[in-house]
């Protein structure tokens, strides 16, 4: 097993020591796939997500023989300033519902071909209220980051993570404004929060509320991206930061989910340049901030299904495209092999 880091330093340090994807294998993959009996370029994304693909798994020939989604579960003290229209015993009910296989992830994991594992996190144990002080100890973020690291399995061919916690969009609302701000917008909160599992209008402006009072709280500690996820985050929000990294650590490449998994991770791409190369958006989530977010990451979300769930729902979605665009590139004959006259022939 890969040494689990040791404090905020110890993940600050292997930040800075991430490596790099593997060049060799890209190339081989694109130079594959100019020789395949289709117009340059025809197939879209499909061409450079099969070269993402081998890049980070280090293989020419890329797999997903061992899909593999995680879902981690935590409560959420904010939860207390009327922020969603749920109870927090939800999170509970529908791990317990997960467990049964009865929610939205167990059909598309299965339709994916995927494992689904979910780790609920602490779920007696609400995190503490944002707007008032750190939503966890450093003890607390730790124990949580490290239960998401230590979930990868180093063998994957691909991770997908998702999430499951009443109010995580307000959490996930004010990391997304203390990492990236909002230019020119009188209120963070108003930028940045949406109306998650379906709010009201009073319910968004407590939420907009809970998300400026939060950061003004927190105030200059929030330029660190560790404190700002320790201090706005959630128990779910650490693991999935703590599995993104171990499965750089692995060689794994990774599926994000929609606004609050993007939000959790968002702190790797603030820690090292880079740092979230080995993964992907898998799909614009219809929660407000997602797409401003994804653009603020310089990434571009595979899908748009207008999907607003989380659980790794959409990350799940996006697996039969990555099997498609690999059963291509596998499959398909070049122009020698089929005889067919390339271009300007
Ligand atoms: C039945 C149910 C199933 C869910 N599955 C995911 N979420 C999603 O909604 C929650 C966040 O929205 P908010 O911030 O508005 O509470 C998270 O649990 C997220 O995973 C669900 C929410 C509910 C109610
Ligand atoms: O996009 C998300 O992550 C999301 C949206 C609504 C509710 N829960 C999660």
């Amino acid at each position: 097993m890969t040494n689990t880091p040791i404090g905020l330093d110890g993940i600050r340090a292997l930040c800075a020591a991430l490596l790099p994807g593997d060049d060799a294998a890209e190339a081989a993959i694109a130079a594959r796939q100019a020789q395949l009996t289709k117009p340059a370029g025809s197939l879209g994304r499909l061409e450079t997500l099969v070269g993402w693909l081998g890049r980070w798994q280090g293989r020419e020939i890329p797999r997903l023989d061992t899909v593999a989604v995680l879902v981690f579960a935590g409560n959420h003290g904010v939860v207390a300033r009327g922020v969603s229209p749920f109870p927090q015993a939800v999170t509970a009910q529908m791990v317990e519902n997960f467990a049964r296989g009865g929610a939205a992830i167990n059909q598309l994991a299965a339709v994916a071909g995927a494992t689904l594992r979910v780790v609920p996190l602490e779920l007696d144990r609400p995190t503490a209220d944002l707007c008032t002080g750190p939503a966890m100890t450093e003890a607390e973020f730790m124990a949580a980051f490290n239960a998401g690291h230590d979930a990868v399995a180093p063998e994957l061919d691909l991770l997908c993570l998702g999430e499951m916690g009443i109010g995580n969009t307000t959490a996930g609302a004010a990391l997304a404004a203390a990492l990236f701000g909002a230019d020119g917008a009188a209120s963070l909160g108003a930028f940045w929060a949406g109306r998650g599992t379906g709010i009201d209008d009073a319910g968004l402006r407590r939420k907009r509320e809970a998300i400026d009072a939060a950061i003004a709280f927190h105030g200059a500690a929030l330029g660190d991206p560790l404190e700002a996820i320790r201090r706005l985050g959630g128990r779910e929000m650490a693991a999935i930061l703590g599995a993104t990294l171990a499965a750089r650590r692995h060689r794994v490449p990774v599926l994000l989910d929609g606004f609050v998994c993007t939000a959790a991770a968002a702190p790797l791409a603030r820690l090292a340049k880079g740092g979230l190369d080995h993964a992907l958006i898998a799909h614009a989530s219809a929660e407000h901030g997602h797409k401003a977010l994804a653009g603020r990451l310089g990434m571009v979300p595979l899908l748009d299904l207008g999907l607003r769930l989380g659980e790794a729902s959409g990350a799940a979605l996006a697996v039969p495209i990555l099997r498609a665009a690999l059963a291509c590139h596998a499959g398909m004959a070049t122009f020698a092999e089929a005889g067919v006259a390339g271009r300007d022939a």
